[in-house]
């Protein structure tokens, strides 16, 4: 009988024994897909049995695919698709994500998890924890500094350090990209240890800068995928073939333990001999109610995403999907150098403001900023144009959920997609700051609260929003009141085009501005000064504009014979 039942089998043509198997498939994919009483997943692609929508999304550019996906699929707001065994929930419209996210906090705040953060040391990071209570105590602990009151004390700060940039800036504009990073990493290192860094070789920084390498080239989201669907494989030796990263595992955890250790027990130990300045561990010690451990692991969280993007460029934050502070003001500020050159119309319009209000050459301070609605609509442009987190950050739901009459399933990865959430106005390509002014000028009402999607959603929302506005506010203003940026031209005198082209982060969150080095890109001008000194020794990179008077750096390698040209 067996024999006979198998001789049947056998027996089948393969084609036919091929098209039952994909029935079979097809009617479990069909099953998984309508869940829960016969409910719907909301709409979205079909996709192929197990694989799902793998094959469909751009992995270059996701956020333009799940944006195609969003009209083809009409009025709906919520996509659902499936990548290999996880669901996804695509949320392109900014009332249901603040719904979701706001008014069902306790389903919608959770956040992915993968088996490396373990591995590697860094589950315990506020921005990788799941929403359980050591979150809880670490979001406490921020809310301390970060809240506005709190991050108000800090002007001074951003102000000295903004000025430290643009001396950086005027003195060596070769390096504009590493100076941004410093910049934005020593305020935050500032903030939270209280710690004032002078250069990228400070010890703490070159180990965090060490950590984000390796987190970098050792660990990859096609790494994290492996041990999830082998989980048995975290168990074997690391020279079995492909777990060769796990030799660095033990490094990576050893690393994060120090840098977690060293900078909040010396910050400690400083404010036991009181000469702590005013920063997060100040606070902490001072009001924070909590176990020392979550102390050290929030100001961790926030110093580890900085100080790695100084030098390495965004290692450890691409990986973990970190939306860092340092790296994202600094992606922020290059993306502001850019739209000045591609629009001098409105660089221009800045520079006009910037001089009416503090009078040329004058350098900025807080008092100004309410008299600067344009400089402030430039910043709300800049992030609508180019936004630095174009799928945000994702989060996970805690249990399963109905929405609409459409089924969420427990363990759901959602996706807010706001590059979706920024096209919807006219011309999205074009950046135009008065899209955020009333027509006589001022700030529209509503244009701070659109900007809030750019700092996420509902309690995961980023803490450190104030922070970033003041630091970035800092910057461009102090920046701008003193220094033009322009297309570099070439030896004939003509503009180089700009190509624009953005790059993506390992995890595909963070988009960067691509520059390629070895172009003679943009020239930034000294604007305050008109007068070139002639007894002043002439350094390599400068000249001077004869159309304008003004002294002229390359940020880049200046052509010789343009240079030349110009002397
Ligand atoms: C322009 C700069 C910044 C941008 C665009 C930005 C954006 C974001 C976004 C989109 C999230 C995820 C929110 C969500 O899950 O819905 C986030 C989370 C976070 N941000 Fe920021 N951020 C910036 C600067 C900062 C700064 C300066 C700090 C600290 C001083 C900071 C600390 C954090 C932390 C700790 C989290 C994790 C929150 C959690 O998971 O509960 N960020 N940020």
């Amino acid at each position: 009988m067996e024999h006979s039942s198998l001789q049947t089998l056998t027996s089948v043509p393969p084609s036919l024994s091929i098209a039952v198997l994909c029935g079979v498939a097809l009617s479990l994919w069909l099953a998984i897909r309508s869940k829960a009483g016969g409910l719907p997943y909301p709409p979205g692609p079909k996709g192929l049995p197990f694989i799902g929508n793998v094959l469909e999304v751009d992995l270059k550019e996701p956020h333009i695919t799940y944006t195609r996906w969003a009209a083809q699929y009409g009025t709906w707001e919520v996509i659902y698709s499936r990548l290999l065994n996880q669901d996804f929930v695509i949320i392109s419209s900014e009332k249901v994500a603040r719904h979701l996210a706001d008014q069902r906090s306790t389903i919608y705040s959770d956040r992915p998890q993968s088996p490396l953060y373990k591995l590697f040391g860094v589950d315990r990071m506020t921005f990788l924890l799941t929403y359980c209570s050591e979150w809880k105590a670490h979001r406490k602990l921020l809310h301390l500094s970060l809240k506005p009151e709190a991050v108000d004390q800090y002007q001074d700060m951003y102000l000295s350090s903004a000025r430290r940039l643009l001396g950086n800036l005027k003195q060596n504009g070769t390096n504009f990209r590493e100076h941004f990073h410093l910049y934005t990493g020593a305020i935050s290192l500032e903030l939270t240890y209280g710690r004032r860094i002078e250069g990228k070789n400070d010890p703490i920084i070159s180990l965090a800068t060490s950590l984000g390498v390796i987190l970098s080239e050792e660990t990859t989201p096609e790494k994290s995928g492996l041990l999830m669907a082998f989980p048995l494989l975290r168990y074997l030796p690391a020279w079995f073939p492909g777990l060769g990263f796990m030799h660095y595992a033990g490094p990576s955890r050893k690393m994060v333990h120090t840098l977690a250790e060293l900078p909040y027990n010396t910050a400690k130990q400083q404010m036991e001999s009181g000469v702590l300045p005013q920063c997060l561990v100040h606070d902490f010690l001072t009001h924070g109610e909590v176990e020392e451990a979550s102390a050290k692991d929030a100001a961790a969280g926030v110093y580890l995403g900085l100080s790695s993007s100084i030098e390495k460029g965004y290692a450890l934050t691409q990986w973990l999907r970190q939306p860092a502070a340092a790296e994202s003001a600094a992606a922020i500020l290059e993306t502001l150098v850019l739209a000045m050159i591609l629009y001098p119309d409105v660089q221009q319009k800045v520079h006009a403001e910037l001089d009416a209000v503090l009078g040329k050459g004058n350098l900025p301070t807080f008092a100004d900023r309410p008299r600067l609605p344009y400089l402030q609509a430039v910043l709300f442009e800049l992030l609508r144009w180019q936004p630095v987190f174009p799928l945000g950050v994702p989060h996970a739901t805690t249990t399963n959920d109905i929405y609409e009459g459409y089924y969420i399933p427990k363990g759901c990865i959602v996706i807010f997609n706001v590059w979706a959430m920024t096209r919807n106005c006219p011309d999205p390509e074009h950046f135009d700051p008065t899209r955020h002014l009333t027509s006589d000028g001022q700030v529209i009402p509503q244009a701070r609260q659109h900007y809030g999607i750019h700092f996420g959603f509902g309690r995961r929302v980023c803490p450190g929003r104030t922070f970033a506005e003041y630091a970035l506010w800092a910057a461009a203003a102090t920046m701008l009141s003193s220094l033009k940026f322009e297309k570099a031209k070439d030896a004939r005198g003509n503009y180089i085009d700009i190509k624009l082209e953005f790059t993506h982060g390992q995890a595909r969150l963070v988009r960067f501005l691509w520059w390629p080095d070895s172009d003679l890109q943009l020239i930034v001008i000294d604007r305050t000064v008109t007068h070139y000194l002639s007894s002043a020794p002439l350094r390599t990179g400068w000249m001077i504009d004869h159309q304008t008077s003004h002294c002229i750096r390359g940020l880049f390698l200046i052509n010789q014979s343009a240079d030349a040209g110009h002397e």
